[in-house]
């Protein structure tokens, strides 16, 4: 009888055996597709404050209960970086295992109440669109809106527009034009056109920032400044973050695999990357509540070993909130920039949230 484990005879059955592949190619997804997404995962506190305290978001809102009745919640909620990580996390079998980049995400945004812990996550995503990459013909171009629900209520609790490359199944001829040198010539000519001052709030709340960008205002100054901690990349922030969202991507997890690939290794999940930049910036402001984020991109891999620092722009203040009483708070936009050990962009986006005010 043949000895299936043999290492000689096993070796030949891997070579005569097809492989029950995962995941979706480029050219299973067209515009107007509806996908509901069969994972789902109870948002709960453990995993909340694994992924919170992995990317060092203390908020105390979060952690303790009276703090948390202090900003008017019931008790400490589910963080909306978490629950933006859970929702794709819980997206990735479907759309991105096969493999490609997470390229950038928009739109993103919570429309529920709070979230709370016991929370059942339910998602879908819509195809809204896809196109042929120009610089890389082994891959196409595709763009989801997700939402993820409460599976008990239906009531959509985070929603963002996606866009990934995809491998194709086959590659197409493309006219290369996509594969241009990035920067103008008179960039290079003459450095970076920066403003001449960086102007440093002189604390976090609302009010330190309307008076930074007054001090900024009609002069050669931005309100811009670097974060001073940073998190390197480990097995925790590497792999289990994002395997405890149910994120499948090998990317994360397959070392044997992203061997071939062109990071050499696994990388860090693209939301691990902006929770731990966003937790740095929030480390200095009185966050009251998240608004949304938009424009995120991914710039280069980052992989175990890997510092992520952050840096953060401030680009307007508006005396306003969009729920509650704005004598508790104001809106603030930020433009945050993750960056690595060798001060290179990994992430960025911008950032809409309400700022405690002074006088709370
Ligand atoms: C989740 C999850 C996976 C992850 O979390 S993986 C970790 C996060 N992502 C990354 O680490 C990606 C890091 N980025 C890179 O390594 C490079 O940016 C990348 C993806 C290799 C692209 O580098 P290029 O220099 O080739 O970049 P280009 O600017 O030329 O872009 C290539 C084409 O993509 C188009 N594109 C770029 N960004 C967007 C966007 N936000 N929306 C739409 N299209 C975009 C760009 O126009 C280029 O198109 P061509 O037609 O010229 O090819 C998971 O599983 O999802």
């Amino acid at each position: 009888m043949t000895d299936w484990t043999d290492p000689d005879t096993f070796a030949q059955a891997l070579e005569n055996a097809d492989t029950r592949e995962k995941g979706n190619y480029f050219e299973d997804f067209a515009e107007g597709d509806l996908l509901a997404h069969d994972l789902g995962l109870t948002l709960s506190r453990p995993g909340n404050e694994g992924w919170m305290s992995q990317t060092l978001n203390h908020d105390p809102a979060y952690w303790r209960t009276d703090a948390a009745h202090e900003r008017g919640f019931d008790e400490p909620p589910i963080h909306p970086d978490y629950l933006t990580a859970a929702t794709l996390g819980i997206t990735v079998e479907d759309l991105s295992e096969k493999g490609g980049y997470f390229l950038g995400r928009t739109d993103v945004r919570f429309p529920g109440a709070p979230v709370y812990p016991g929370t059942e996550l339910r998602v879908e995503s819509e195809v809204v669109s896809t196109a042929t990459s120009s610089s890389r013909p082994e891959y196409g171009i595709v763009t989801w809106r997700t939402r993820g629900k409460d599976a008990q209520t239906d009531d959509v609790l985070c929603s963002y527009e996606r866009t990934n490359m995809i491998p194709r199944r086959e590659p197409v001829a493309t006219d290369g034009s996509g594969a241009a040198a990035s920067g103008s010539e008179d960039e290079a000519a003459d450095g970076p056109d920066l403003p001449a001052e960086f102007v440093v709030p002189d604390g976090g709340y609302f009010e330190d920032f309307v008076d930074a960008l007054e001090r900024a205002a009609d002069r050669d100054a931005a309100v811009a400044y670097r974060h001073e901690r940073g998190r390197t990349q480990d097995d925790v922030t590497v792999a289990a973050l994002p395997l405890a969202t149910l994120n499948t991507a090998k990317q994360h997890h397959n070392v044997d695999v992203m061997a071939d690939s062109p990071s050499g290794d696994i990388v860090t999940y693209g939301d691990v990357t902006r929770s731990t930049a966003l937790g740095h910036a929030r480390s200095d402001e009185r966050t009251w509540r998240e608004v949304g984020f938009d424009d995120e991109q991914f710039h280069t891999f980052v992989a175990a070993g890997d510092t992520v620092y952050a840096f953060t722009r401030v680009l307007e203040a508006e005396d306003e909130v969009s729920r509650g009483a704005s004598d508790r708070a104001g809106t603030v936009r930020f433009e945050h920039i993750a960056f690595n050990q060798d001060d290179e962009p990994v992430y960025s986006g911008t950032r809409t949230a309400e700022i405690r005010k002074r006088s709370d």
